[in-house]
């Protein structure tokens, strides 16, 4: 499978490059400063500097030519070198990109060779979906949930607009797969509360169709982040938020309590995950019980449901009893429905 040979080599084999500084790094990178990126804006990137601590300020930087190829996303831990005072004005140089704890890619589409990164260390996935208005799609959740667990993300599944329809159905076909599920809605802020103490010390990152309430969502959350809501114009769209990058806004720290409230990063450009990238092991990793049972499994199984011998549905009919052939069921359905997702078009 084609990749981008770069950010690949950097996320698998990090001894590669390592974190040792190399022969020709001049001695003034020494002295770096650890900073984070929180937005990305034509070449230019906003950082974070000193987060949580007593000299937390946020500055601008652009990349140092030495990083080459080497590409930089919301998330990433790098060193800033230059003038790291944040004042107006002033011009940081990134040297140095972190090697990524988790790295949450997308396709454009499934059959597209080139994958993007879209976060880096992220630790979990929030997919907001209305429960109405627009409809819930089964199609686009089980996409994303794939995505997350490829990247070695948790998924915590928000379904907005309680007041317009019952959550029951979603929840009983996405917490068989280890999704949480949290419900929300507009008129009831001990909702939004209990978003929030999910996101507590914690990169999430949110993503959603347009008119699902993400902006709504991110407004309670985030009160200074000033996300627009609404349709403003159908035909031109002025008046909409029109960035189109990820950015991070860090959650508001509750009175007298954490250092570090938790960020999320909102995504407006993504719309869907192209999955040409995703291995089927990799995914079953995400799967502790099936990745175990699958150690039984001929050599190159797909474990699709069509597969000869595939050592999953033995691992069904051996339940001891009727209840747990009923969990491992739906669990052995769920993940084959995610399996053919990477295939399917939304
Ligand atoms: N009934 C109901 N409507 C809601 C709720 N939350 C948000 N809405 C409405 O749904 C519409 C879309 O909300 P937004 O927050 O703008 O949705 P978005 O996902 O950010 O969509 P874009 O702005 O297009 O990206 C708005 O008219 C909101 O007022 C809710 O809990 N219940
Ligand atoms: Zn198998």
């Amino acid at each position: 499978m084609a990749r981008d040979r770069d950010e690949h080599d950097r996320f698998t084999r990090p001894s590669k490059h390592g974190s040792r500084p190399r022969s020709k790094q001049r001695p003034e990178h020494a002295d770096a400063v650890a900073a984070m990126v929180t937005g990305v804006d034509r070449g230019r990137y906003t950082l974070v500097v000193d987060d949580g601590g007593p000299d937390e300020r946020e500055i601008l930087a652009m990349k140092a030519r030495e990083l080459g190829r080497t590409r930089t996303v919301v998330g990433d831990r790098v060193d800033v070198v230059g003038d790291t005072s944040g004042d107006d004005g002033s011009l940081a140089r990134i040297v140095r990109v972190q090697e990524r704890t988790s790295v949450l890619r997308r396709t454009a589409d499934d059959t597209d060779p080139y994958e993007r990164i879209v976060v880096a260390n992220a630790d979990q996935l929030v997919v907001v979906t209305a429960l109405a208005q627009p409809e819930p799609r089964t199609g686009m959740i089980d996409r994303c949930v794939v995505a997350a667990y490829d990247a070695g993300m948790d998924v915590l599944l928000c379904l907005t607009k309680a007041d317009l329809a019952s959550p029951d159905e979603l929840r009983d076909l996405y917490e068989p797969l280890g999704v949480e599920v949290v419900v929300t809605r507009r008129d009831d802020p001990a909702s939004a509360e209990e978003v929030r103490r999910h996101l507590q010390d914690r990169t999430s990152v949110l993503v959603g169709h347009s008119g699902v309430g993400k902006s709504t969502l991110i407004n309670a959350l985030v009160p200074d982040a000033r996300r627009a809501t609404g349709v403003v114009n159908d035909v031109t769209g002025r008046g909409r938020h029109t960035s189109t990058s990820a950015v991070a806004l860090r959650l508001p720290r509750s009175p007298g309590g954490h250092e570090h409230a938790g960020w999320v990063v909102d995504t407006p450009g993504v719309r869907s995950f192209g999955l040409a990238h995703v291995e089927t092991d990799r995914l079953l990793h995400a799967f502790e019980d099936l990745d175990e049972a699958a150690q039984e499994c001929p050599r190159g199984c797909t474990h699709a449901a069509d597969a000869p011998d595939c050592a999953l549905d033995d691992w069904v009919a051996a339940a001891a009893d009727d209840e747990t052939r009923a969990t491992r069921t739906v669990r052995l359905v769920s993940f084959r429905r995610l399996l053919g997702s990477r295939t399917a078009t939304v």
